[in-house]
């Protein structure tokens, strides 16, 4: 039987019956598992405590989302997280039933129910995740009502401008955006690609002045692994929106009174930060979890493993990552921090997430854009670890081990990547000429790592060893 409101019974009814009473209040630009596992879970907790009383519209930004907003529209808005973990090493797994979702929109023959949404005095937030690749301007011409623009931020644009054409200055028209994008400063670079829409499609100079003033675009750090919905705990109904989460999450916003009075997470023990500057949240999460994860996935691949579970129950695999994590990326990152014992903490609860005995998080999803995510993730944690601590064996042998990924012939490891056919491009005979291509090519790194003391040689070393004896040798060996 599909999840639906009149399938629920005792308290899942009563909370669907309470949320029903709520006005929508949040519009959301994206409908991936992320949103569903993060933030509309954590909105449901404080509809739930009575800190907030609003729903969320949820809005595909691409046709490709299309057939979610058709399950969220079977569903009732309705769906599971089911949470599965360790907490204070005791196993944690059950299900909850989700309510915060009122509506869903398909953006691409529904536009014009979100233009309405947008002019609603109601609705206060806009939230999104597009991934890194969605926060980005490109010029679109001057849409219309009926069809939306190509991309998210123009969409988000047209939305505003609606709404200052509807409410104009009076204190209903306020709007907090909160986008939940992986990039630095991602609400003030969404910021100024909207203000770029509007001067690009001639809109008056008092919506820029009504933008500065009404609309309050935050800064965010999200952090929580979630994964499709596998199967556990079996569920007694079928849920095409399923997923599953760790029991671990960390929301950081920047700055916003505002946000805080709407969305008091605190108050109800949720774990959200409101704070002024949130850099060391981000840096400690970019370079502990992030960067272990590029490195750990393309080692993993190669390995013939599938999961991060495995790595981490695999000899050679699970030391490489512990040593990675303490003895390179912590002691190179804690200059970089204010708070070096929160660093520390977190890193240990890295290693600790990444033996969630009940998660299955493939290594292939993570390894995904692995040249660009080694780019940001890993390479300014390199130059940290050989300025600070003379060498970096490990997060050279990461670097050799993306590289490796695409080398040609490798094409079971290799996942998309904007740079795959550059860096399969740079691959020689011998490895030596290899080596000085690939690691002086500043495109693909944002650096000429042919500078950086050791990591030529190491990288030669590592690659060697790999194409010898094998990826498990070559760390076995490092
Ligand atoms: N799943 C996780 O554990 C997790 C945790 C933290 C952060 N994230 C971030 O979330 C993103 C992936 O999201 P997800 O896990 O929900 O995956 P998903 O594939 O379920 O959803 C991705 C969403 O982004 C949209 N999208 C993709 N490319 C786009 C583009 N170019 N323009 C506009 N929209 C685009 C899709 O339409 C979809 O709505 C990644 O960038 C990741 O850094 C994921
Ligand atoms: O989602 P990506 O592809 O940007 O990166 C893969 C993982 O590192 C990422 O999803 C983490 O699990 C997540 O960022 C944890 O909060």
């Amino acid at each position: 039987m599909r999840l639906h409101a009149g399938a629920l019974d005792g308290e899942a009814r009563a909370s669907f019956e309470r949320a029903r009473a709520m006005p929508i209040r949040v519009i959301q630009i994206g409908e991936g598992i992320f949103l569903r596992g993060f933030v509309d879970w954590l909105v449901h907790r404080l509809n739930e405590s009575g800190a907030f009383q609003g729903r969320i519209a949820v809005v595909n930004p691409r046709p490709s989302g299309t057939h979610h907003i058709h399950q969220f529209q079977e569903q009732e808005g309705l769906y599971t997280v089911t949470v599965r973990g360790l907490q204070d090493g005791n196993p944690v797994e059950h299900a909850e039933l989700v309510t915060s979702v009122a509506r869903a929109f398909d953006s691409t023959c529904e536009w014009s129910q979100v233009l309405q949404l947008a002019r609603d005095p109601h609705v206060e937030i806009a939230l999104s995740n597009t991934t890194e690749l969605g926060v980005r301007y490109e010029p679109v011409p001057r849409p219309s009502s009926e069809a939306p623009p190509a991309t998210y931020p123009a969409k988000l644009a047209q939305c505003l401008y609606e709404r200052y054409r509807a409410l104009g200055w009076q204190e209903a028209g306020r709007m907090v955006v909160v986008p939940c994008e992986l990039i630095d400063d991602n609400g003030q670079q969404l910021r100024s690609i909207v203000e770029r829409h509007a001067a690009d499609w001639g809109l008056e100079d008092d919506f820029y002045r009504w933008l500065r003033d009404r609309v309050e675009f935050c800064d965010t750090l999200v952090d929580r692994i979630v994964t499709p919905y596998a199967g556990h705990p079996p569920l007694p109904y079928e849920d095409a929106l399923a997923v599953t989460v760790e029991p671990y999450y960390l929301f950081a916003i920047r700055g916003s009174e505002r946000l805080k009075a709407l969305w008091p997470f605190a108050e109800v023990g949720l774990n959200v930060h409101y704070a002024d500057d949130i850099r060391d949240f981000r840096l400690q999460k970019l370079r502990a979890l992030n960067g272990t994860h590029t490195a750990l996935a393309n080692l993993g691949l190669m390995a013939g493993l599938e999961t991060v579970l495995e790595v981490m129950q695999h000899p050679t695999l699970s030391q490489f990552v512990h040593q990675l994590v303490q003895d390179e990326i912590v002691p190179a990152t804690e200059s970089r921090v204010t708070r070096p014992e929160m660093l520390r903490a977190f890193a240990r609860d890295v290693l600790e997430r990444f033996q969630n005995p009940y998660l299955e998080h493939k290594l292939r999803s993570i390894a995904t854009n692995a040249i660009s995510k080694a780019r940001i993730r890993l390479v300014p944690t390199l130059l940290d670890a050989v300025e600070r601590l003379g060498e970096a064996r490990r997060l050279t042998a990461a670097i050799a081990a993306v590289s490796l990924a695409y080398r040609p012939g490798m094409r079971d490891v290799a996942a998309s990547d904007p740079a795959a056919d550059r860096l399969m491009s740079l691959w020689q005979e011998d490895l030596e000429g290899s080596a000085r291509a690939i690691l002086s090519d500043a495109e693909l790194w944002s650096a000429d790592l042919t500078e950086v003391p050791g990591v030529l040689d190491g990288w030669v070393r590592f690659v060697a060893t790999a194409l010898s004896r094998g990826p498990v040798e070559a760390i076995a060996s490092l």
